[in-house]
């Protein structure tokens, strides 16, 4: 990659911010500073970043809430000093940050607009031609001659995003502005975003919404704590981090779970094996997987069995059930009962998957227990979803209409 065709360049980033000083900790602060010891209690934001960004790339920044994206958005930005690293930015920045900075709020729309415009360097002339265009991207209505301070949050999004996106920056830096608007609004957005990357625009995009990172950017970047946990595919990115969410609730919940009350149906042990029936975690495309396990049924009767395929992230694949299918569990010994389901020709894609096993009462109402594996399918794809279906490629009858 040539060095003209990086717009960002990060190397080492550091970002402590001082601790708030509440209590013992103002105490620790100010004998800090009267002993000049130097170690004034500080939250570290960012921790040796290093990240690039080249011209006409589209980068997604995911994380959970405090995890640095908007402090590294702002040092990108220049409004934020790093305590370490370098920073190097070409190319005109034209940034979206937190709800109207840049904004006097004292001044009406009109007026922040001439104020951005002038800031950016454009003459009166430039100016002048591109406002309509701005008041017309934003669409407040009589709003624009009232002072910023009036506005709601979405409308001073709007104004925001009609300024940043008007002023045609080489790179677009986005914080969280889609979730703000409207569904209209978004929309809008949405499209300005995909002609501007269409016509080689870079954009940095912050976003909660994996199904925004996944539509507009390319790759993307996953911080955690302030490090940089996943840097790669935009797909493989975000679901590895909806992975993690998934796994996170669920130990949550395991925490919570009360000790095994064997008045009910339980799920004893399951398990999975391979064709060959050996215990296996890892398959291969078109292989075969096999869910077992031991249910318990307190009343000594064949309870109803669930067995669903869930990807990692949690998205259902497929789940069969003992009585629709007609199966009944066998009786191993007094109150336990056996289950097995064969998956032949696997056709999950490659990636990571939990199979889970329900038990339930013997109508198959109630939900009584569940147990969950990991597994995984090998292998690369370039093809999308959650299953390879069968298909075939014909030139159709279009010709023919
Ligand atoms: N000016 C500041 N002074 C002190 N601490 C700050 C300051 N700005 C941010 N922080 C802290 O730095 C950490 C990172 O904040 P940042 O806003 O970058 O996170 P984020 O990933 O954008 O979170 P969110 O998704 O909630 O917007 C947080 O713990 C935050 O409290």
């Amino acid at each position: 990659m040539s060095a003209e065709k990086t717009l960002v360049r990060l190397s080492g980033i550091t970002k402590d911010y001082p601790k708030v000083a509440t209590g013992g900790d103002r105490l620790r602060t100010l004998a800090s500073l009267f002993l000049r010891r130097g170690d004034t209690p500080h939250f570290r934001a960012l921790d040796g970043i290093d990240l690039e960004v080249h011209r006409g790339e589209s980068l997604g920044l995911v994380g959970e809430n405090g995890a640095g994206k908007s402090t590294l958005l702002k040092i990108i930005a220049g409004v934020v000093k790093p305590t370490r690293g370098t920073v190097g930015v070409a190319g005109r920045v034209g940034a979206l940050l937190e709800l109207g900075s840049g904004f006097h709020p004292e001044y009406t729309g009109r007026e922040n607009i001439d104020l951005a415009a002038a800031l950016m360097g454009l003459s009166r002339r430039e100016t002048r031609a591109r406002v309509d265009e701005i008041v017309a991207f934003a669409d407040i209505g009589a709003h624009i001659d009232e002072p910023i301070k009036h506005y709601s949050s979405g409308m001073v999004v709007r104004l925001g995003f009609a300024v940043a996106t008007t002023l045609k920056p080489d790179i677009l830096i986005t914080d969280e502005v889609l979730a703000v608007g409207d569904e209209s609004f978004q929309k809008k957005c949405i499209a300005w975003l995909e002609r501007f990357l269409a016509d080689g625009g870079t954009l940095l995009l912050c976003s909660h919404s994996m199904f925004h990172i996944q539509t507009l950017c390319r790759r993307a970047v996953w911080l955690h704590h302030g490090q940089q946990r996943l840097y790669g595919d935009a797909f493989d990115v975000t679901r590895e981090y909806l992975a993690y969410h998934e796994e996170k609730s669920r130990t949550e919940k395991l925490a919570h779970r009360a000790a095994p009350n064997m008045q009910v149906p339980r799920i004893i042990e399951a398990w999975i094996e391979d064709g060959e029936g050996e215990r296996c975690t890892h398959f291969a495309k078109g292989g075969t997987l096999v869910v077992q396990g031991i249910a318990h049924e307190p009343e000594d009767q064949p309870p109803v069995v669930l067995v669903g395929l869930v990807r990692i992230d949690g998205t259902p694949v497929f789940g069969a059930i003992t009585n629709e299918d007609g199966f009944v569990p066998p009786r191993l010994e007094p109150t336990r009962f056996g289950f097995a389901v064969r998956f032949e020709n696997l056709s999950l894609l490659p990636g990571k998957y939990r199979a889970r096993t329900h038990v339930m009462d013997v109508q198959g109402l109630r939900l009584f227990d569940t147990v969950e594996m990991e597994f995984t399918v090998a292998g690369e794809t370039r093809e999308f979803g959650l299953v390879a279906l069968p298909h075939e490629w014909t030139a159709g009858r279009g010709g023919n209409a």
